[in-house]
């Protein structure tokens, strides 16, 4: 009996060894955040979330997603607070999205899927010179999470909306500016926090997320505007730009944080 426990823990040593060689780590993101097992740790503290409208600068299609991008020189659009031991600039915020309702979120809630998900992405400028620099470092990145629900049209998110057709095209740009993505976080500040990774390459395992309970509304109109974008550049094959999402990761050897609700 003793040994075939010991073959069978040495087997489930080996199969969790040979998730991380294929993952290519051991902190890969979006997870399934499973409410009941997560942790709630009253020593989170509140965000500290503050956005100057003046510091957005541009829309940019990358291919990917939209990113709508931020001037980070100066210390004007931060967060800080809760699970995060320093400030973290604002550099960009961007979407993630289905073809159809029932899907496009990269993180799940005990399986549930959300239609989009916002990403609001901050990088650690206390201890690094540059983005680039936190990208490939730990405690590099601050990545906040928002959910999207169809409903009701987001009023705040319209002017985004509407700058879309001008950023059709993969690789295009237009200039966006006096736009606080303040509008975009739920008035409930409740969030889930875990130790993760980029969802996309270079998929380095440098993010701190937070995840925020509450999602925010928003209309078909506005969701069907996401979706007339286009993977492709101009003069090639339309591909619309849809189910831009990576499958959830295993948690592997990581407690998912609460505050309290
Ligand atoms: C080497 C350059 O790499 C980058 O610029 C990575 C940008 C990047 C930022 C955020 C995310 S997400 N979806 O995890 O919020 C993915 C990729
Ligand atoms: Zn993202």
């Amino acid at each position: 009996l003793v040994n075939m426990t010991l073959f069978f823990l040495v087997c489930l040593l080996d199969q969790q060894s040979w998730q991380t060689q294929i993952q290519g780590g051991s902190r890969q993101s979006p997870i399934d955040i499973r409410s009941s097992e997560s942790v709630h740790d009253p020593q989170l503290t509140p965000l500290s979330i503050s956005y100057d409208p003046s510091d957005c600068l541009q829309i940019w299609n990358n291919g990917y997603s939209f990113l709508v991008e931020f001037d980070d020189s100066k210390d004007n659009s931060v967060v800080s607070g809760g699970p995060l031991e320093n400030h973290y600039k604002l550099k960009q915020f961007h979407f993630h999205w289905g073809a159809e309702n029932n899907r496009g979120s990269e993180h799940t809630i005990n399986s549930l899927v959300y239609p989009a998900e916002l990403h609001l992405v901050h990088w650690n400028a206390e201890k690094f010179r540059t983005f680039d620099e936190a990208i490939f470092s730990e405690n590099g990145l601050a990545v906040i999470g928002v959910f999207l629900k169809l409903g009701r049209k987001h009023d705040g998110l319209q002017k985004l909306v509407n700058a879309l057709p001008a950023v059709k095209y993969k690789d295009s740009t237009v200039e966006f500016s006096n736009f606080n993505p303040s509008c975009m976080i739920p008035s409930c500040l409740d969030y889930w926090t875990y130790p993760g990774s980029l969802t996309t390459p270079p998929q380095t395992e440098s993010v701190t997320w937070v995840i925020m309970k509450k999602p925010i509304e928003f209309g078909d109109d506005q969701l069907s505007a996401f979706r007339s974008l286009l993977f492709t550049p101009f003069g090639e094959k339309l591909e619309n730009m849809v189910d831009n999402f990576r499958q959830q990761q295993p948690l592997m050897n990581r407690v998912v944080r609460a505050t309290i609700l």
